[in-house]
């Protein structure tokens, strides 16, 4: 794991996050010298055998001024349809700007439902690998057009780091209007500003407002979430200005460089622990709660006292503990209606009763996540299944993720 900036410098392939601050003039239009000058860094970049994934805000920037609205829309309606116009006046910009460097561009509209189902996941997965594969630069914003209140991002910062697991990138880079995060927001007397943050802990006393600026969406808030949720699976940010895109990207001292603090983790494991929405909750008892967080032991149903929600076979649960803290996320095997009848029941029990196809763990241990960890790591015999009687596990290590909670 690289605690410098060589790791950005190096990285083999990037996302780039480019914020409605950056990329709107002070008339609220599109910023169009600003968007060429971004284009004219990511050829460079691309020149030099690196591969990069836009992500751009700006479409609701980008029409404010053409559909004459007085600022910003506050309603979802009026964003849809502002984002609607913008959208397609930003990636004609781009597909010119790059078409000048002699590069293509994709575009990719995505909601938070792409990163929230698998299936849809996969698909971007699949879309990104094959544009980068034809040498093509994907070019990604939300689908506000299509996104609804409940199932959207809003800002996209989270999209960007969420993007970065999609796209496995080695490293991401938000640009802002201002270099990188400081002690408190930076127009307040005497806020400095932070070069490095090594994890949560020099996070501490940081003030950090939601209040973007006029045209941006989440301010410092969501940039902060978005760090966590990228540098928890092991890649490295840079938070800097437009301006410093270019030496952001050859790892030179600008802005705040953020390390990672977990490591790489499967994309499942990802998609569970930060894009997810868990359809339901299984409540474990101690003993259970206990064997989760210490090993990632799979849970059986013997350590689960009760189980809340409607869901199917297959869709993500929480596991919380007898507290009532999520300790876990998880895949369960089980319709929700099918559990009742076997809470608290030992497999043998539910073999013997219901046949072969009851005797397995209500949430395998490849299927789980862990967000919460125990104080200390289990004794020896509790990398047994939680709750259980049947095959013992072995301890694995886990990528000591920490979740978003819920994505707007
Ligand atoms: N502690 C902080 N350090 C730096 N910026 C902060 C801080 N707290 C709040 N901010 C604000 O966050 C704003 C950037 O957020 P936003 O407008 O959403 O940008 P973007 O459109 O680029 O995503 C900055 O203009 C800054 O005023
Ligand atoms: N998808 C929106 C972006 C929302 C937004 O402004 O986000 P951000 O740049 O993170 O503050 C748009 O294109 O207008």
């Amino acid at each position: 794991m690289s605690d410098s900036r060589t790791a950005i410098a190096q990285a083999r392939r990037t996302v780039v996050k480019i914020g409605s601050s950056s990329l709107t003039g002070t008339d609220g239009r599109l910023n169009v010298p600003a968007l060429e000058a971004l284009v004219a860094v990511l050829a460079e970049r691309r020149d030099a055998g690196h591969e990069v994934i836009l992500v751009t805000s700006g479409a609701i920037a980008a029409a404010i001024a053409p559909l004459g609205l007085p600022g910003r829309p506050r309603d979802l309606a009026t964003a849809q349809a502002a984002a609607s116009v913008g959208q397609g006046l930003l990636i004609a910009r781009y597909t010119a700007a790059f078409a000048d460097h002699g590069l293509r561009v994709g575009q990719l509209l995505l909601t938070a439902a792409d990163t929230l189902r698998r299936d849809h996941y996969r698909n971007a997965q699949r879309s990104i690998e094959r544009l980068l594969e034809l040498g093509v630069v994907p070019v990604i914003n939300e689908n506000d057009a299509v996104a609804t209140d409940e199932i959207r991002f809003g800002d996209n910062d989270r999209l960007a780091a969420l993007v970065s697991h999609v796209a496995r990138a080695d490293a991401l880079v938000l640009l802002t209007d201002v270099d990188g995060l400081f002690t408190a927001p930076p127009d307040r007397p005497g806020s400095r500003h932070i070069p490095l943050v090594r994890g949560p802990e020099d996070l501490t006393g940081i003030e950090v407002t939601a209040r973007g600026t006029a045209v941006g969406t989440g301010g410092m808030v969501t940039k902060l979430e978005s760090v966590r949720i990228a540098t928890a699976s092991g890649t490295p940010v840079v938070l800097t200005t437009a301006g410093n895109a270019r030496a952001a990207l050859a790892g030179e001292p600008v802005g705040t460089y953020f390390t990672p603090t977990g490591k790489r983790t499967t994309r499942k494991r990802l998609w569970l622990a930060f894009a997810a929405a868990p359809k339901g909750r299984l409540i474990l008892d101690e003993g259970a709660a206990r064997a989760v967080q210490g090993g990632l032991a799979s849970l059986l149903p013997a350590g689960v006292l009760d189980v809340e929600g409607a869901f199917e076979a297959g869709e993500p649960v929480e596991l919380v503990n007898p507290a009532g803290k999520v300790i876990a996320r998880g895949l369960v095997a089980y319709d929700s209606a099918d559990i009742p009848a076997l809470l608290g029941r030992h497999t043998s029990y539910l073999r013997a009763r219901l046949g072969d196809g009851f005797d397995r763990a209500l949430v395998h241990r490849d299927d789980l996540v862990l967000l919460r960890r125990g104080r200390k790591r289990a004794p020896a015999n509790a990398d047994a299944p939680a709750g259980g009687d049947g095959e013992r596990t072995r301890p694995r290590a886990e990528a000591g993720v920490v979740p978003t909670g819920a994505i707007r």
